[in-house]
């Protein structure tokens, strides 16, 4: 019940704040099958920035391609750069040591070179459909060597209506 004078109920949980940013990117991916968004926050739950799946500058969005199979080089792979890349390279503040990561799926093994080497030290991850997949046990286990703990988003179901 309200009380006057207090503070509102049902605000958003830091990790709900963090995750909804994080996934609210990846709404601004082009790719038609993943849609991954990324929210770096610095130990005092500040957001330092954000990131998600997209071809690099200059790369039309409508030149390359999206789809998945075929020739290599006639498939997105070869060109995507990941969420978690975009977040850690759009930040221009400096450090990111000790910043925790909030993404939609689960890193890759590349992405967790970057964020090893980045100096960030927690995610919180949403999906994790490819746990199974060399890429992303290799993630895990580097992350393991370097100390970096990962743990999976607690969904609280709550709905999120934004018009705009
Ligand atoms: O960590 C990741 N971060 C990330 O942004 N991605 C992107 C690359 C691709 O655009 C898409 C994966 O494509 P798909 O699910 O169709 O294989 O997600 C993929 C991973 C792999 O775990
Ligand atoms: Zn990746």
């Amino acid at each position: 019940m309200d009380k006057k004078g207090q503070k509102r109920q049902g605000y958003l949980s830091w990790d709900e704040y963090f995750m909804g940013v994080a996934m609210l990117s990846g709404m601004r991916s082009k790719d038609p099958h993943s849609q991954v968004g990324a929210c770096i926050v610095s130990e005092d739950n500040k957001i330092l920035s954000m990131g998600y799946n997209g071809f690099p500058k200059g790369c039309s969005d409508d030149e390359f391609p999206w789809g998945r199979e075929g020739d290599p080089l006639d498939t997105k792979y070869l060109y995507v750069t990941h969420s978690e890349l975009n977040a850690i390279l759009n930040y221009r503040g400096g450090s990111l040591e000790g910043a925790k990561l909030y993404v939609s799926l689960f890193p890759c093994n590349e992405c967790a070179k970057a964020i090893i080497q980045a100096g960030i030290k927690t995610i919180v991850y949403d999906c994790d459909k490819y746990a199974d997949t060399p890429s992303v046990i290799a993630s895990k286990k580097m992350l393991d060597a370097a100390g970096v703990r990962y743990y999976k988003y607690n969904r609280t179901d709550r709905e999120i209506t934004i018009k705009v």
